[in-house]
């Protein structure tokens, strides 16, 4: 039996999300939980003829206990998405304190499920997670997940064309690091099937990779920020979770992790100076089983974008580990 919940149903990604998640056979409990119109996103998905028996919950009425009670797998999109202009940085101010009581929530009632953040920035949203729920005293780094899958699947796509691969899913085109401009580095040389991008092409790829959140910033011209490419990021990472859970085997998937509580973690810490990072991370049934260090051998060209990576990540990570250790005066 597996229960997933989704932590900020009713937005631009959670309705979206939990759309595949109602699809999908491996989900056999869908709890839905907003502060708006959650009733009525669980109504039109419940007449879906799929295996997931859905509910939608408000705050009222315990409605987060109820919506967590039980659950295996949380995901959160909660929280305020960019406007033109904006740095993801900016919508720390309202997303921080959404993500922290959110996760106090999941510290008390369901503290042993996965925990997948979505909710920006996500480089300190997860340090705010990670320490709620050290506070609470229920940590577990094996499970809690910052989604960076969307800038993997960004990376798949704008490389197709080199790859030559009908379903550009099917490569495998690393990005490690962080989930915000400079802070996203793609390894294109450590791509499989290995394939080369030429250089006068190296610069504007990186780039595109690395703003490719900001494309769609633009082009919805302040409505919003990625929905529908980052519920099937979050549900291709979610789904991954929980093949995992399930028994499967040789999944790994890049995530931002807090590193020395996973097995491999140490050596990455060693390399890059910092706690949390995106990697790929191989799951098993108790989480991120192993994080698989792919610095070494990199070009120097991709050691310059991680010096770049690792100096603006220092500051998010201590920004939102800070939030909750000294949190500032009402
Ligand atoms: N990790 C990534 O790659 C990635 C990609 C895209 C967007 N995002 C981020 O995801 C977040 C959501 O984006 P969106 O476009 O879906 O925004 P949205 O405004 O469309 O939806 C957010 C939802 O969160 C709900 N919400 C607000 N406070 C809540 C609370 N305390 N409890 C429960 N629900 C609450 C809102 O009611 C709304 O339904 C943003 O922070 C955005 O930056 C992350
Ligand atoms: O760009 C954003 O603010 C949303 C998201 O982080 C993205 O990468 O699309």
């Amino acid at each position: 039996m597996v229960k997933a919940v989704v932590l900020g149903a009713s937005g631009g990604i959670g309705q979206p999300l939990s759309l595949l998640l109602k699809a999908c056979p491996l989900v056999d409990e869908l709890a839905l939980y907003d502060v708006v119109n959650t009733p009525g996103v669980a109504a039109d998905l419940s007449h879906i003829s799929s295996v997931a028996k859905i509910s939608g919950y408000l705050p009222k009425d315990d409605g987060l206990k109820h919506a967590l009670t039980g659950a295996d797998v949380v995901v959160i999109p909660a929280g305020i998405p960019r406007k033109p202009g904006m740095t993801r940085d900016d919508l720390f101010k309202v997303n921080a304190s959404i993500v922290r009581d959110l996760v106090k929530g999941i510290a008390e009632f369901s503290p042993k499920a996965f925990t997948l953040v979505i909710s920006n920035p996500v480089n300190s949203t997860v340090p705010i997670a990670a320490e709620v729920l050290k506070a609470a005293g229920v940590f577990d780094p094996k499970r809690l997940f910052g989604v960076t899958t969307l800038d993997v699947v960004r990376a798949e796509t704008f490389t197709q064309e080199f790859s030559g691969l009908k379903d550009a899913s099917k490569a495998t085109v690393p990005v490690i690091g962080g989930h915000s401009g400079e802070t996203i580095v793609p390894l294109f040389s450590k791509v499989s099937p290995g394939f080369q991008i030429p250089a006068d092409r190296y610069d504007a790829l990186v780039n595109r990779v690395q703003f490719g959140g900001d494309e769609v910033v633009k082009a919805k011209d302040g409505a919003g920020s990625a929905t529908l490419s980052m519920a099937f990021a979050g549900f291709r990472f979610a789904e991954a979770v929980i093949k995992a859970t399930k028994g499967e085997k040789g999944i790994v998937e890049p995530t931002f992790v807090y590193l020395p509580g996973v097995a491999g973690g140490d050596e990455i810490v060693k390399a890059t100076g910092v706690e949390f990072f995106s990697t790929p991370v191989e799951l098993g049934p108790n989480g991120a089983e192993k994080a698989v260090n792919i610095i070494d051998g990199v070009t120097d060209q991709e050691k310059k974008l991680l010096e770049a990576c690792i100096s603006g990540l220092k500051g998010n990570i201590e920004k939102g580990v800070e939030f909750i250790k000294n949190p500032p005066p009402k």
